[in-house]
């Protein structure tokens, strides 16, 4: 709630309000003192006391977080005859002895709040009906305004929600994105809260929340109530498309009363699985699209690019290990004599035969952390079943195997690592083939080289598209997964943003890295700028996503009417569902700056823009080295920006100037494109207009379009 409203005391309920809300902010207050005095936390032993008196510090902390504002909303429903309010919070309070009790958001009771349903049936009792849902606009222990949602008395709907929702939706930006925990909107809530253990696709428009809805969806799955489903937020992963992205987003978890969650970029999370944080990770294939005017050189690199992330290639991956770790087993065995306690020394052998009939287990048992370890343990089990060895004998075995074991697992696994492997097999037209999964015609497609124009780094480096088939690698001989110490254990939950950029293989080997179930995948068709790296369809998705629906946000909340219209001009020139339902939010309308000295206009721009009242705002620049160039030039036209043109900047509110592709996902009060003209952004290259459209659509309320010399481009003319 913005504090710059005065209260809204027009409520006849509002004197009411106060009064349980004061009710409340006491009850908290008690409770949060009774958990600090130390002294009553007295247990059977110190030990215990030290314990009882941590937890309820604990406690104790996290509810005095929420004193300033217990709730938000409430309901009123009649089960069984007996009518009862129930308050709604970011935090659950039960009131000991006294009425004061809050109902937390992501329980089952909060989602009455946001849905539209009017009938529910509790888990315990007969059928309950909601009479009222009322939102109460707290900040600062104080009641600032009382709107009701839903009120059978006044006939049942009455237009609140949406007007609480614009209300929220004209406040200004931040340095970081927001939780929409007190409004929520129907379809998000049942987006956000669908059955946890299901994978799921939600799919939505620019601004409809997808991003948004995903954090609220992973802080939903660490509540008790998800039973089995729980998630622990220190064992949960999201993967953004850059880390100012990243860092910006994770602003919202302590909001939501999480902490802990690995908020990363898919290569990031690659490269450090492969151990190789320092590799460099090109995008040749948008390079080459992006500057080669051979149509036919275009479209084989979009094929290939395409084919590599084709699902079918993890199982062209397993086929060629399991060939060359089956030709590597031969003349291999393993002899040791191993000393038992009370029964001296034993003969332990393996054959070549049985070793390869211990290779085949480990391929069928498929382990999580990969086959190399996987094979060591059955080695170690077999020796422990074929010598009787005792329980407390078995640690010794192991030890005694290991440096065998080792030089053995060296001559059959070691030569793999996942990069050079990878690219090993890309090149073997035999180990291609070898599964029978892929054409001649696609052989030939892998084995071409369509990028061999396009340069490559000093550094050691690889390619966005040669990343999943060398995860793959990595999944099948060292293992894929969250690190737990030594050992790999499944993420409890993982959120992909901007999911139209992962492909296929990258969903079967997120499958596989998490718990049955526990993917969360937001994203847009419509505003895929990788369609080479991405999936054609959602269809493609669901089939590495067993049981995944896809569920869609159709009304977007970002931009205002104004902003919205001139998105939509861009967007339908590439994409039929352009014209998506927007909040009906009016606005400044837009301004356009263009002839003359494009410094001057944008410090102008700039200067308009503060003028209205916003303080967040964006100079979103092309190219990277424009948004360098420009950050010092404006300083001669008194307009200091922040650059932001590495992905180790952090926006942290302000004047900031940024490339589009650092600006995606990011939002901010007033948005300035600059060089919005058609030499800067050309209209004949769909992916130039998608940029377009991503700078365009970055603004809530405010949006400037500057061309210097040029016209301003005829898309936003
Ligand atoms: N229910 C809501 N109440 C208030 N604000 C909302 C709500 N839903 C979304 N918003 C706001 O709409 C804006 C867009 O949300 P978000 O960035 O999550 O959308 P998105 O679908 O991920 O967008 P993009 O595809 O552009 O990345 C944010 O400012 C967010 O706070």
């Amino acid at each position: 709630m913005s504090l710059a409203e005065p209260p809204a005391k027009t409520h006849p309920d509002f004197d009411l309000e106060t009064d349980h809300l004061g009710g409340t902010v006491s009850a908290m207050i008690r409770q949060i003192e009774l958990w600090e005095d130390r002294d009553r936390n007295t247990g059977a032993d110190l030990e215990t006391s030290v314990t009882m008196a941590d937890t309820a510090e604990e406690h104790a902390a996290m509810l005095s977080v929420h004193v300033h504002q217990p709730y938000f909303g409430s309901l009123k429903v009649r089960v069984g005859g007996r009518e009862q309010t129930l308050y709604i919070g970011k935090h659950a309070f039960r009131d000991v002895g006294g009425p004061h009790h809050v109902m937390s958001w992501d329980s089952e009771v909060g989602s009455l709040f946001y849905s539209e349903a009017l009938e529910w049936t509790p888990k315990r009792g007969s059928k309950g009906q909601i009479r009222r849902r009322r939102q109460l606009d707290v900040a600062k222990k104080k009641l600032l305004r009382v709107t009701d949602l839903y009120d059978d008395e006044q006939g049942g709907d009455t237009g609140g929600r949406e007007e609480v929702l614009l209300r929220r939706l004209k406040e200004q930006s931040t340095a970081g994105m927001r939780d929409v925990v007190e409004t929520l909107q129907p379809e998000q809530n049942e987006a956000m809260r669908h059955p946890a253990g299901t994978p799921v696709i939600i799919q939505g428009a620019a601004g409809s929340g997808k991003t948004t809805i995903g954090f609220h969806r992973l802080a939903w799955m660490t509540s008790a109530e998800r039973g089995v489903h729980q998630a622990r937020a220190e064992a949960c992963m999201v993967l953004m498309p850059n880390r100012v992205l990243a860092a910006y987003a994770a602003r919202i978890l302590p909001e939501l009363g999480i902490s802990g969650v690995s908020v990363t970029t898919p290569e990031a999370w690659a490269t450090g699985l492969l151990g190789l944080e320092k590799l460099e990770i090109t995008d040749r294939t948008l390079s080459l699209l992006l500057t080669d005017t051979d149509n036919a050189r275009r479209a084989l690199a979009w094929r290939r690019a395409k084919l590599l992330g084709d699902a079918r290639m993890l199982d062209v991956v397993r086929t060629h290990l399991w060939n060359k770790f089956g030709a590597a087993i031969t003349g291999q065995s393993l002899q040791e004599n191993i000393e038992v306690a009370g029964r001296g020394l034993l003969a332990f052998s393996l054959t070549e035969s049985d070793l390869a009939g211990l290779l085949h287990d480990v391929f069928a048992q498929d382990p999580l952390d990969g086959y190399r370890a996987g094979f060591r343990r059955l080695v170690e089990q077999e020796a422990v079943s074929r010598l009787r060895v005792p329980d407390e004998e078995e640690a010794s075995v192991r030890r005694q195997l290991s440096k065998p074991l080792t030089t053995l697992l060296g001559r059959i696994f070691a030569s793999t690592t996942p990069v050079t492997e990878a690219r090993r097999l890309l090149a073997d037209a035999g180990a291609l083939a070898a599964s029978g999964l892929l054409s001649d015609k696609e052989i030939r497609l892998l084995l071409a080289d369509p990028l061999s124009g396009i340069p490559t780094p000093r550094r050691a480096h690889a390619d966005v598209t040669e990343l999943p088939v060398m995860l793959a690698v990595q999944a099948f001989t060292g293992g894929i997964g969250r690190a737990v110490g030594r050992t790999l254990e499944p993420f409890d939950h993982v959120v992909l943003d901007e999911a139209q950029d992962y492909s296929p293989l990258l969903y079967a080997l997120l499958a596989r890295a998490s718990r049955p179930g526990h993917v969360t995948a937001l994203g847009d068709l419509n505003q895929g700028m990788h369609g080479y790296k991405g999936p054609s369809k959602w269809q493609d998705v669901q089939d590495q996503l067993p049981g995944a629906q896809v569920l869609t946000l159709s009304r977007t909340y970002r931009s205002t009417r104004q902003i919205t219209a001139l998105g939509a001009r861009i967007a339908e020139t590439y994409n039929r569902a352009a014209q998506v339902q927007g909040v009906d939010r009016d606005g400044a309308e837009v301004q356009r700056y263009e002839g003359g000295d494009e410094r001057a206009l944008i410090a102008q721009a700039v200067k308009d823009a503060q003028a209205a009242g916003h303080t967040n705002i964006a100079i979103v620049t092309r190219r990277g080295s424009d948004a360098d160039r420009l950050s010092a030039e404006l300083r001669d036209f008194d307009t200091d920006a922040q650059p932001i043109t590495t992905q180790e900047h952090r926006f942290r509110g302000g004047l900031v100037i940024l490339p589009v592709s650092l600006a995606k996902g990011l939002e901010f009060s007033a948005a300035i494109v600059t060089g919005a003209n058609q030499a800067t952004y050309d209209e004949s290259t769909e992916y130039e207009r998608r940029l377009l459209y991503v700078a365009a659509s970055r603004a809530l309320h405010w949006l400037g379009l500057v061309s210097g010399g040029a016209e301003l481009h005829p898309l936003v003319r």
